[in-house]
């Protein structure tokens, strides 16, 4: 078989989970969407809440997503077409390794934010038992939240994959609404990470560390924070010019599944 040939099968046996494509209005052809399975079962939000792992940085939310929801989600997303990621990143770019699949999929965004917790958790925030006032919630955003960016990654990191310490730009975007044909003017404040894998699944390692700052010249820099992976947790932290040096470690053993996407806010 020619190496073409074989590229041709192999685009059609990853395809499966993929719609076809899809025509934009003004008629160019636009690269296809997954079939993402329904998002549930989920805990109600009422059951759960946002947790300081770092006040004001990282935030977390326990059980966002079922064991079994996490479980048919990591079946399906290992039949999306993962690229793994080269060894020598770009110029300026930490040093990742793990297989990744990356799409502009609004409509997929729109569901993680409204069709689970995350959008009352994110408007009416209460973190570690203390709700926060209209003004409180607007400046812990960055600003008026208007839902998650529709650029939504999917990660799977292997024995010894890992992401380099690095921070996580802010970026510019349109962000598209139902009610209008005109996007808002927004940008990213906050990374978006959902693990979908733990101890519990089998993956060793690949805990996403943080690095605070020291406060002042003089002064030592804090301990490292860790977030130990847990089966459907989400861990929002702060990115752009705010954004604390973190990486991912080493998978030790087993498979670390993670979606991430970012909160936007109104320009
Ligand atoms: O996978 C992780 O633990 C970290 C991912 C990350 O830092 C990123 O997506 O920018
Ligand atoms: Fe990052």
């Amino acid at each position: 078989m020619s190496s073409k040939t074989k590229q041709t099968k192999k685009q059609t046996t990853t395809t499966n989970a993929i719609k076809s494509s899809r025509i934009a209005p003004n008629g160019a052809k636009q690269p296809s969407l997954p079939k993402w399975p329904a998002i549930q079962p989920l805990v109600a939000p009422s059951d759960l809440t946002l947790t300081a792992l770092l006040p004001d940085q990282v935030l977390t939310i326990s059980r966002f997503w079922t064991t079994a929801l996490c479980k048919s989600y990591v079946a399906f997303l290992a039949t999306l077409p993962l690229i793994t990621t080269p060894g020598t990143p770009q110029k300026g770019h930490a040093v990742r390794v793990n297989d990744r699949y990356q799409v502009e999929d609004s409509a997929f965004a729109d569901r993680l934010w409204s069709g689970t917790a995350l959008k009352e958790l994110v408007e009416h925030p209460t973190i570690d038992g203390r709700e926060l006032s209209a003004e409180d919630t607007k400046e812990l955003w960055g600003g008026e939240v208007l839902g998650l960016n529709s650029n939504i990654r999917v990660y799977r990191y292997s024995k010894g994959q890992f992401f380099d310490q690095h921070y996580d730009d802010s970026n510019i975007i349109s962000f598209p609404t139902s009610t209008s044909p005109i996007p808002i003017p927004a940008r990213t404040t906050w990374t978006l990470l959902l693990y979908l894998s733990s101890p519990a699944t089998g993956c060793q390692g690949g805990e996403t560390v943080f690095y605070p700052e020291a406060p002042g010249k003089r002064q030592v820099a804090p301990a490292p924070v860790i977030a130990a992976l847990e089966v459907g947790m989400a861990l929002l932290h702060r990115h752009g010019k705010d954004c604390l040096l973190h990486e991912g470690r080493e998978v030790l053993d087993g498979e670390k599944w993670v979606i991430r996407s970012d909160l936007c806010v109104r320009r």
